[in-house]
């Protein structure tokens, strides 16, 4: 029967995932079966089982730092925000329906029963299972159905150990104030406090964590230094921190649009391994410039997307870039904005009904209620890549070309074509997520892009994707045993701990 244990947050973004990854990434390192969880996630970037469910990303990459598959019960509970008010949920993999946060509340009591069998059947499967909360777990208005925090701790029986972001500031009220507002019981299962992304002295820091320590009764448990990694992060509040500037030094310009409803991002995360590619997010207002690939993104709202492209004018920049004679790349939704209609006459995504694309690609949109989940394997030529498809829109190409023939879907043998290729051959798009972590041909379209530009080709191919990952994964490790008191964790995990 395996143990638990909980990382929470004071806040969002105070650095859960990440951490909840590095301890994997160090059980792992030690011999453990080791397992990532988080019962609910709000986000649009998701990812595709080898069984076609649909889960976080962040448990995926934490999967990854564990050294296992991701399964889709690592995440039972995914919501994608559809609109500031709606989210479609899926649970287990699979679409239940579009909520409301008052329908959704109303529906939470359902799935604790579900969760807590599959949660029992985890721990039979695992040595460790580290659970990630959402949010803060002083959220005292929705706390009587919480599925996420304390309520999920409770489910599992899990000790916890609370992470604060110092670089935002309050950190030692945001720690005193979640630990007051919890019930007695809720408290009692905090067993330590870690504080994340610190620069400065310790030794000016070192009198507050033996305060904090004081007044709450919690041991500080670690202090982590800011650190510079590149692992995938879960959200778009990651994406509010990204470089919105061409790094002259790389000879090519990647230009990645910030859509509004922008969906799996971490498309883009494998292009900052390339020596010569720098990669930039474009938000409305800011310079489009002329990139030598510009990146049309996913979208979890294609309709919204075009009206928010040409709101900001970008609608004329993008066909503006297309006439210098650059290339267009378009995924998933992206690849829907670049043609010319969309039509969601059952309102799935939106009420707009049919609007009018970019016009850069003879294609159409016809969104339908059925979501496509697939892991394929795909021919591009002579290279065989793979990828994922999550969309409900369904493309017809008018264009003479595809972009790749599909050779497998979930495992089973097919053969479909996908995506598009304009006449001049510089617009392209394609529904698979994940194109651009397939090295080989990664370095075949930069150097596309090196020949527009008269550069020469470069032939060495970087290492895969997957081996820079697990490098970064092991860099995590080592500043999480550098800073954090790991022995003092395990004892935790082990409940062995002495009751405060
Ligand atoms: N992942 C995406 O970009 C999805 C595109 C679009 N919203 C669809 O569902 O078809």
């Amino acid at each position: 029967m395996g143990k638990s244990l909980m990382i929470q947050g004071t806040a969002s973004d105070s650095g859960k995932s990440i951490l909840v990854a590095g301890l994997c990434r160090v059980l792992h390192q030690d011999g453990l079966k080791v397992m990532p969880f988080k019962s609910q996630n709000m986000a649009l970037n998701s990812f595709i089982t080898l069984k076609g469910d649909e889960m976080g990303r962040a448990q995926v990459f934490q999967a990854e730092a564990a050294g296992i598959e991701p399964d889709v019960r690592m995440n039972p509970v995914l919501l994608k925000p559809t609109s500031d008010r709606k989210s479609q949920v899926i649970f287990n993999g699979k679409v239940l329906c579009d909520m409301d946060a008052v329908e959704y509340h109303e529906f939470k009591p359902q799935l604790v029963e579900k969760i807590s069998e599959l949660y029992q059947e985890l721990l039979q499967e695992n040595d460790v299972i580290i659970l990630e909360g959402a949010g803060s777990p002083a959220e005292i208005n929705l706390n009587s159905r919480d599925i996420a925090n304390m309520g999920m701790a409770k489910i599992a029986d899990a000790p916890v150990l609370l992470v604060a972001d110092i670089d935002k500031g309050g950190v030692f009220a945001s720690i005193y104030g979640t630990i007051h507002l919890l019930k007695p019981e809720e408290r009692a299962r905090i067993k330590g406090i870690i504080i994340n992304k610190f620069r400065g002295d310790i030794a000016l820091l070192d009198p507050g964590l033996k305060m904090i320590e004081d007044l709450t009764g919690v041991p500080v448990v670690g202090v982590i230094p800011y650190a510079q990694l590149n692992i995938e992060d879960e959200d778009s509040v990651a994406l509010s921190k990204v470089n919105r500037l061409y790094n002259p030094q790389k000879a090519l310009d990647i230009a990645v649009v910030a859509l509004s409803k922008i969906s799996n991002f971490t498309d883009f995360n494998s292009l900052h391994m390339e020596p010569d590619v720098s990669v930039r997010y474009v938000f409305p207002g800011d310079q489009l410039g002329s990139p030598d690939i510009l990146i049309l993104p996913g979208s979890k709202n294609t309709l919204e997307d075009i009206l928010y492209l040409k709101k900001a004018g970008l609608d004329h920049e993008i066909r503006r870039v297309h006439h210098e004679g650059k290339m267009i790349f378009g995924i998933c939704g992206g690849f829907q904005l670049l043609g010319n209609m969309l039509h969601d006459p059952a309102q799935v995504e939106s009420v707009h009904g049919s609007l009018e694309g970019l016009g850069l690609l003879n294609v159409e949109t016809f969104f339908e209620t059925e979501k496509v989940t697939t892991r394929v394997t795909a021919q591009i030529g002579d290279d065989q890549v793979s990828g994922y498809e999550i969309h409900m829109g369904k493309t017809i190409n008018h264009e003479a070309r595809a972009f790749a023939k599909i050779t497998a879907a979930n495992g089973i043998t097919t053969e479909r074509l996908d995506g598009a290729i304009s006449q001049d051959r510089r617009v392209i798009g394609t529904y698979l997520h994940g194109i651009f972590d397939n090295s080989h041909w990664r370095r075949k379209l930069l150097n596309q892009a090196r020949s527009a530009r008269g550069l020469s080709e470069i032939q060495e191919v970087t290492i895969p994707y997957h081996e820079y990952k697990s490098q970064q994964y092991d860099k995590l490790a080592d500043l999480l045993r550098e800073n954090l008191d790991i022995e003092r964790i395990y004892r935790i995990i082990n409940q062995e701990e002495s009751e405060r």
